[in-house]
């Protein structure tokens, strides 16, 4: 049984200061739920979420350097987010291979990194319209999946979380119908069950990403193969995001 995982993403949104007594009010107003809450914040916000959110609400990052330790200016480690108790960190994100020019081996060496630290990376995958446009988004997004996971092992299916982000869908206002979403986090978990095997593929949780809003979660998180959402704009208001932990 795979519990679901509303994780919001923030984006580069809000200072630490604004966000300390948000994350109050979330810890003040955590609904009698199932699902598990994260946050994925930028760095800065990072020892507020360890002081308010404690063990409370997970919390993480939303990108971490390639390397290790050493010499390289403006990065973050993953041994960085651990010390800060980070639980889960984003990597492949599509506002990250676009406009960083990420590539699927660079997010894999970034998702290995992180499992050196017991954090769960949140692998992010999707389509661009044109490739959905015509009919080639399977494909497209299990050749990414390929690529960011090569040579990268989780010790455990908690130690992954994909989420299936159609790049057309994000903070559009558009989103994947429910069967839509479905179908491809079904070729997901098909594709995770050939790398991984049965038991291990059954046990990922594969979150949903695009435009996901308290009107529209209830219906995208009843589908069989989608265990929660990565949240962008809904995530920074606490009355969706609450909204969203119990939908
Ligand atoms: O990581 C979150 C996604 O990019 C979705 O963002 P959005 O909910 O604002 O569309």
């Amino acid at each position: 049984m795979r519990k679901r995982l509303v994780a919001g993403n923030w984006k580069m949104h809000k200072t630490p200061s604004e966000a300390r007594p948000w994350f109050q009010s979330l810890v003040d107003n955590l609904p009698q739920t199932e699902a598990e809450p994260a946050l994925l914040l930028p760095f800065t916000h990072l020892p507020y979420a360890a002081q308010v959110l404690g063990n409370r609400v997970a919390y993480g990052a939303q990108d971490v350097s390639t390397h290790p330790e050493g010499a390289y200016t403006g990065e973050v480690s993953a041994r960085m987010l651990a010390d800060l108790g980070c639980r889960y960190t984003i990597v492949g994100h599509s506002e990250r291979r676009s406009y960083h020019a990420e590539t699927d081996a660079l997010v894999a060496e970034k998702a290995q990194r992180l499992l050196e630290q017991a954090i769960v990376p949140i692998l992010c995958v999707g389509e661009p319209l044109e490739v959905r446009e015509a009919g080639g988004h399977v494909d497209y997004t299990l050749r990414q999946l390929e690529g960011s996971l090569k040579g990268v092992n989780p010790p455990s299916p908690a130690h992954l979380v994909i989420a299936y982000e159609p790049v057309w869908a994000i903070g559009t206002g558009k989103t994947a119908t429910p069967e839509d979403a479905e179908a491809m986090h079904k070729a997901i978990r098909d594709w995770l069950e050939g790398r991984y095997g049965a038991a291990f593929a059954q046990g990922v949780r594969i979150l949903y990403g695009g435009s996901v809003k308290p009107d529209n979660a209830p219906a995208l998180f009843a589908q069989p193969n989608v265990d929660g959402g990565l949240v962008g704009g809904a995530s920074l208001k606490l009355s969706d995001y609450l909204q969203l932990l119990t939908a």
